[in-house]
């Protein structure tokens, strides 16, 4: 009998249209579970808060004055407090409520896509954009704290690090930008808490101490052409004294440089930032194009602010924001998520 064992047209699109919506709705269904494990935990109260800041270096911010070399942003902002000066790292608390954090996570999730494809295992997270004109009260109460116009911002980023996941030792300036123009400043809220890993870690701060420059010493330097954006300073440790006085180093990350000029080397210190819903954290990663430091290093980088995203332990969500002289020359655009405008 003619075509008795075959479908039917209609019938195979409907399985199809039906195979379709169970996988969306499981897909949806699972997003929903994640996000919910990621926000069970009750929101630290007023005083929790308040205590997990007070670990954190306090410098007065009546100390932040444009320097000329880094972007000049509001210091009376609300929430804004330094941790470090030169380089000037700060935290600004509930730079996003509970509210915003969560919206930004149900209207990022559905559009990640894996962070790894242009960056070579350093990342194994995932990220998205989002559309500009759907973050437009974020970017106004970004704009205002960063002192900038709206139009000098990148299109909001959301990550997500599963456990294990991890951004290592990078900088956040590009590389083959256009003269002097790049990030001058990173701005990035964590969107929800970490009890567990998921630190930000600043890698190669100044240090005081000196150095004996003897074999296992640890000590950073200098690393031209091993990031995939830049260079900068990255720790590690002296592996060997050479008869000239120069040092062999061993980075941390599995990479070596040989033959360094004592000159080059120095201390360092580090920072650590925990995951905290709604604290933002705010840095320069590059100097002002005005700026004669500028002209001094590739891409403008402040070679001091390496830094790293630890591995998760906790799912860690994070959502970026960086800043251009003028308008940004990567990443404008970002999806149409068609989730209500934030
Ligand atoms: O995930 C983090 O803690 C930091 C993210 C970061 O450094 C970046 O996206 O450039
Ligand atoms: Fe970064």
């Amino acid at each position: 009998m003619e075509g008795s064992a075959a479908v039917p047209a209609w019938l195979l699109n409907r399985q199809h249209a039906k195979a379709i919506g169970e996988a969306s709705r499981k897909k949806a269904a699972e997003a929903a579970a994640e996000r919910e494990s990621t926000r069970r935990k009750a929101p630290a109260s007023k005083l929790e808060k308040e205590a997990t800041l007070s670990q954190y270096p306090s410098i007065p911010l009546s100390e932040y004055a444009s320097d000329g070399d880094h972007l000049a942003i509001n210091a009376d902002y609300p929430g804004l407090r330094a941790i470090h000066r030169d380089p000037w790292i700060f935290l600004v608390s509930d730079l996003l409520s509970r509210a915003e954090c969560e919206e930004l996570m149900v209207k990022a999730g559905p559009h990640f896509q894996s962070s790894g494809g242009y960056s070579n295992n350093f990342r194994t997270s995932c990220e998205c954009r989002v559309a500009r004109h759907e973050t437009q009260r974020l970017h106004a109460r970004y704009a205002k704290l960063l002192n900038v116009p709206v139009g000098s911002l990148e299109a909001a980023k959301v990550s997500r690090y599963r456990r294990d996941e991890f951004f290592r030792n990078h900088v956040d300036v590009l590389s083959g930008t256009d003269f002097l123009e790049n990030r001058i400043a990173t701005l990035f809220v964590y969107l929800n808490d970490c009890e567990a890993g998921g630190e930000t870690r600043f890698l190669s701060l100044p240090s005081q101490r000196s150095l004996e420059y003897a074999v296992g010493e640890k000590v950073c330097c200098l690393s031209t052409g091993r990031d995939v954006d830049g260079e900068g300073d990255y720790p590690g440790v002296i592996r060997a004294v050479l008869e000239d006085g120069s040092v062999d180093v061993d980075f941390d990350d599995g990479d070596e440089v040989a033959r360094v000029p004592r000159s080059a080397v120095r201390a360092y210190e580090t920072l650590e930032v925990k995951p905290a819903q709604g604290m933002g954290v705010l840095f320069f990663p590059g100097y002002l194009p005005s700026s004669p430091k500028a002209m001094r290093f590739r891409n403008q980088l402040d070679r001091y602010t390496v830094h790293e995203g630890c591995v998760a332990v906790d799912e860690k969500w994070v959502h970026q924001s960086w800043v251009w002289p003028s308008h940004p020359q990567a990443h404008y655009d970002g999806v149409e998520t068609g989730a209500v405008g934030l």
